[in-house]
């Protein structure tokens, strides 16, 4: 029973599925009480019917509020810092495995997304392949590989390809975190 009313709810959801979306484009301005999700799928409180979720106002953000989405990527890879002293540790191979958050702002699309998750995978996961299980000193513009310097080239990077500019955090260690915006 509930499988089918599954694959039910699925069909309708991919038969209203909008046309793939660019990040930077500009955001539909759904009316004023509009529901914009409704999904006989998830389950029901008793007595209370089919959840409804109502926006409450104008869904575009365009009241100063603003609204980001983050997706979180791991990878790892050694480096060494050729710019500090002799002494210091760091000046030898080793390495970390990194956390990096990638968050994107921007105004709510007929969809209600700001980006979809996926869509955001699709632009930053190949970058973020590019750094796992290498040098880090080999890549070029990483000669110097700081999390600092990781965090604006990776911010580059995915501007580029985005067409927008993600604010970054980079996660050396659990303890140690840039964030460039
Ligand atoms: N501002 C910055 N300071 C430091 C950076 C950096 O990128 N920006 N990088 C390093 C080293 O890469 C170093 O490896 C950082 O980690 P570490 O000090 O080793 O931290 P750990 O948690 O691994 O420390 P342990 O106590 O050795 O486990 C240094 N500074």
């Amino acid at each position: 029973m509930r499988r089918s009313k599954y694959r039910s709810a699925t069909r309708q959801y991919e038969d209203r599925r909008p046309a793939r979306i660019r990040p930077g484009q500009p955001a539909a301005k759904p009316s004023l009480g509009s529901t914009i999700f409704h999904d006989t799928a998830m389950p029901r409180a008793a007595g209370k019917g089919d959840w409804d979720v109502t926006v409450p106002h104008d869904a575009t953000a365009t009241d100063g509020q603003t609204i980001r989405i983050t997706a979180t990527y791991t990878f790892e890879a050694a480096h060494f810092l050729p710019k500090v002293h002799d002494g210091h540790k760091c000046r030898r191979l080793h390495g970390h495995n990194y956390r990096v958050d990638v968050s994107v702002a921007g105004g709510l699309d007929e969809r209600g997304f700001v980006l979809d998750y996926a869509e955001l995978d699709g632009i930053v996961q190949p970058v973020i392949d590019e750094l796992d299980h290498r040098c880090l000193n080999d890549i070029p513009g990483l000669e110097n590989p700081t999390s600092e310097i990781l965090a604006l080239w990776l911010r580059s990077r995915i501007a580029a390809k985005a067409g927008t500019k993600p604010m970054i955090r980079v996660w050396e260690t659990p303890r140690y975190l840039v964030e460039v915006s």
